[in-house]
């Protein structure tokens, strides 16, 4: 399989933060979400894999490319569109200034691309950016990161804040995005149904550490919603128990076991999982 996206052992250590030994493989042609509570470290991930922030240790690999090697910076640069929760562009720019910046900075500035978007997005072409919306100012940014034709998508946040019926434009533009093989997206959010409606791969980083990292179709196959009593709790094989929520009767406990398996778990009232039960009760596990 071929990676837009590899990174080994990546290690950031700040003095109250440590991002541990992070591994994680995106296959061209796919989308991974990047989930974890807040201050879990997926920003500090994405800055590193951009070498906003110097990592510690560890290899980063985009499109092939050591992302370390300063030979390869301009290449990389090229082919990665970045989106942040942020605007970087002057407050005094329009479409038409930023079009013009950027077609000198980029060889590969697709300037038709670029104003299809601004026209698809319903963005005027004269306004300022400092009179823009935040829903404006994200889809602008997402314009800009397209318009240079990347082949990898790095987008922290960038549907956060956005009105539903405004991030299901912007999840269409993203799968129009990855039809091309080549093209691939790391996605960090919180918007959890968002991720399970485009995503193929989910990565959930904890404190700093991967405590998963699977095709989406996997985890919500093999993740399930035990409701048990306290008592039938204590008969639940400890190694297929990822989080327990308790109250004063009962438990809901998040079971990992393949399907074919629940056969012998009859007596359990089992659910379906979502990506936001899994986080929220791997985010419990360590208050037990
Ligand atoms: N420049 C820095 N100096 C010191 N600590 C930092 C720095 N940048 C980030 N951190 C710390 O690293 C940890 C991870 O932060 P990070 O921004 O990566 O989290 P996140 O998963 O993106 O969170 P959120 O969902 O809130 O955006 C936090 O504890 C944060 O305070």
């Amino acid at each position: 399989m071929e990676y837009a996206l590899e990174i080994s052992n990546l290690v950031k250590n700040y003095s109250d933060f440590l991002l541990d030994n992070v591994n994680l493989k995106l296959p061209k042609g796919s989308i991974m979400g990047f989930i974890g509570e807040n201050g879990a470290g997926k920003s500090t991930t994405i800055k590193a894999i951009l070498n906003i922030i110097k990592k510690d240790s560890g290899e980063i690999r985009i499109l092939g490319m050591n992302a370390s090697d300063p030979e390869n910076e301009i290449q990389i640069k090229q082919q990665v569109g970045v989106v942040f929760d942020e605007n970087h562009f002057h407050d005094l720019l329009n479409a038409k200034g930023v079009n013009r910046f950027m077609n000198k900075i980029y060889p590969n500035w697709n300037q038709e691309l670029f104003f299809q978007y601004i026209k698809k997005f319903q963005i005027p072409e004269n306004k300022f950016i400092k009179e823009f919306s935040r829903g404006m100012k994200m889809k602008f940014n997402i314009s800009v990161a397209l318009a240079h034709e990347p082949k990898l998508l790095l987008l922290d946040e960038a549907t956060s804040g956005l009105d539903p019926v405004v991030r299901n434009e912007i999840l269409d533009v993203f799968l129009d995005f990855i039809q091309d093989e080549e093209h691939s997206i790391l996605i960090s959010s919180h918007i959890t149904s968002d991720l399970e409606r485009i995503c193929d791969y989910i990565t959930f980083v904890h404190e700093g550490k991967i405590i998963l990292s699977k095709t989406k179709d996997e985890l919500l196959e093999n993740f399930h919603i035990f409701h048990c009593s306290k008592e039938s709790l204590t008969e639940l094989d400890s190694s297929i128990i990822r989080g327990i929520h308790e109250n004063r009767f009962a438990c809901d406990v998040l079971i990992e076991l393949e399907p074919n398996m629940l056969e012998q778990y009859k007596n359990y009232i089992i659910d379906r999982v979502s990506l936001e039960d899994i986080m929220l009760y791997y985010g419990k596990e360590q208050l037990l």
